[in-house]
């Protein structure tokens, strides 16, 4: 059976200049697509942290180079990111999709130099018995910083490689990634063909925006295609909406 590991960006399931609010439509088309998505494969759904995350994130100091070692802060980042999962669960339920939360900072750390390490036991049991996991960004252990942010893009990566991911979609608000005249460029091969044009995000965000993700991705391996809400409906018929990043 197949595997799709789609990310809901935040600034799609929330309003990102507002803190803590849903965007119900950007939610409600997304939870569409992954119902679609869950009818006919497996699917593993990552969100992002939108007005939820990256207020409280910013508020604490805390990003995904600096760290805080201030429980209060790191449960205040965490708890905002479970309500947001609860309204993504929800939503999918509405659906009937069998929905479950895996939150990340109970489920990996992150080592000195950064690099993540992320479980997937509780994903891929869930996913042997019918479940669709949904995870997203988090606060998480960070060794010799405390806490420090995982994006959910981070997340993408390790699931994607982990489980062998026959397909990665990322839903942003961007139709894809745009050159420096607002086309959509196709497809990147590499860092340089883009890095004029590439910038962080039009909104609080503590992990990097469009820079950070395509570097990401980059280093995945496999072809990952980066598409707005209106590319939903392609991608869950297969498709490749948006911009393709292939790395090596
Ligand atoms: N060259 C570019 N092409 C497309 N978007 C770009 C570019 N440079 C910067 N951006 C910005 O990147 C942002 C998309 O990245 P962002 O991390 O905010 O998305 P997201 O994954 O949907 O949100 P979140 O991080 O909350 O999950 C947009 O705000 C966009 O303006
Ligand atoms: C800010 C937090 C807690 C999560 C960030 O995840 P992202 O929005 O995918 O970068």
């Amino acid at each position: 059976m197949s595997l799709v590991v789609l990310k809901l960006g935040g600034s799609v399931v929330t309003d990102k200049d507002e803190p803590e609010t849903v965007d119900d439509a950007g939610l409600a088309a997304a939870a569409d697509a992954v119902a679609s998505l869950a009818e006919t494969g497996q699917v593993v759904v990552v969100h992002g942290g939108g007005s939820f995350g990256h207020h409280h994130a910013a508020e604490h100091g805390v990003s995904s180079e600096s760290g805080t070692d201030n429980a209060r802060g790191i449960r205040a980042i965490h708890d905002a990111m479970k309500d947001l999962n609860d309204a993504v669960l929800d939503a999918l339920a509405d659906r009937d999709v069998a929905a479950l939360p895996v939150h990340p900072l109970s489920a990996g750390a992150r080592e000195k130099d950064g690099s993540l390490s992320l479980s997937l036991s509780a994903t891929e049991a869930m996913l042997d018995e019918g479940f669709v996991p949904v995870l997203h960004g988090d606060v998480i252990s960070h060794a010799e910083k405390g806490a420090t942010i995982v994006s959910g893009d981070d997340l993408v990566v390790s699931l994607a490689s982990g489980l062998d991911a026959d397909r990665v979609g990322l839903c942003s608000t961007v139709p894809g990634v745009l050159d420096t005249d607002g086309d959509v460029v196709p497809e990147i091969t590499a860092f340089e063909d883009v890095s004029d044009a590439l910038g962080g995000s039009d909104s609080t965000d503590v992990t990097g925006g469009m820079a950070a993700k395509v570097q990401k991705l980059l280093a995945l391996g496999a072809p990952a295609h980066i598409f707005g809400p209106d590319g939903l409906s392609a991608f869950v018929a297969g498709e490749s909406p948006g911009t393709v990043v292939r790395g090596e």
